[in-house]
């Protein structure tokens, strides 16, 4: 089975237009102030509408407001990544309101932070576990940290999954042989410094999995 991708982060038609010649499955805008690859939802529109059906697109949310995900979901999204501390209620608040997919971010340190992920089967259509970030952190995801990912190992996953957190071309292969994982996600690992995507990484990213 080929393991499905997301390039997330992208601002720019070059970096969009990397993602689908590659093959990527999802592409995310992250609407989020302090990121190095925030987006307003008309950038967003523009972009999203250099991209076929068949590719998602998907919007990233940290504890955003009800009219910030309302204008990027009129943008064009096909999915909602909520990555700060939504509970289930939201996320499920969410699907039904706006009929797309609701995908939950699980920040992981230690085998008692999967623990979190059964609370939202049946509220989140997928999860996506990535890195938990420092305490003091401005922003929860994009920093390219990594963690263990022998976690996984034997998990029984409640709800279709996406591997992030410190992902790139070159480990790739490692991090689905360990962890099994269907998808990944991956936005630092195909840049060349913060919010600069890298159309080479992206291309050599998409290769790997597709491997
Ligand atoms: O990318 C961001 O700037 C971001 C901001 C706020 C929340 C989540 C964010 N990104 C998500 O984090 C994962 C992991 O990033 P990385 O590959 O380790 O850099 C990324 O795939 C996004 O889904």
């Amino acid at each position: 089975m080929p393991v499905r991708t997301k390039i997330c982060g992208v601002t720019t038609n070059a970096a969009m237009d990397a993602a689908i010649a590659g093959g990527a499955a999802w592409i995310g805008f992250v609407f989020c102030a302090p990121s190095p690859r925030n987006i307003d939802s008309q950038a967003a529109a523009a972009l999203i509408a250099r991209a076929p059906n068949h590719v998602g697109k998907v919007g990233v949310f940290v504890d955003a407001e009800d009219g910030a995900i309302a204008a990027a979901v009129a943008a064009g999204l096909t999915a909602i990544q909520l990555h700060g501390k939504e509970s289930p209620e939201q996320a499920a608040s969410l699907g039904r309101r706006y009929g797309i997919e609701v995908w939950k971010a699980a920040p992981v340190r230690t085998r008692d932070d999967l623990a979190l992920v059964t609370r939202y089967r049946g509220a989140a259509d997928r999860i996506l576990y990535d890195a938990k970030a420092p305490a003091d952190a401005v922003i929860p995801g994009g920093q390219g940290l990594r963690f263990d990912w022998r976690l996984l190992e034997g998990f029984d996953h409640p709800l279709p999954w996406l591997l992030s957190g410190g992902l790139d071309a070159g480990n790739l292969r490692e991090a689905i042989g360990i962890t099994g994982a269907p998808a990944v996600d991956v936005s630092s690992g195909v840049e060349s410094a913060p919010g600069i995507k890298d159309v080479d990484k992206i291309a050599a990213f998409l290769k790997a999995a597709a491997q």
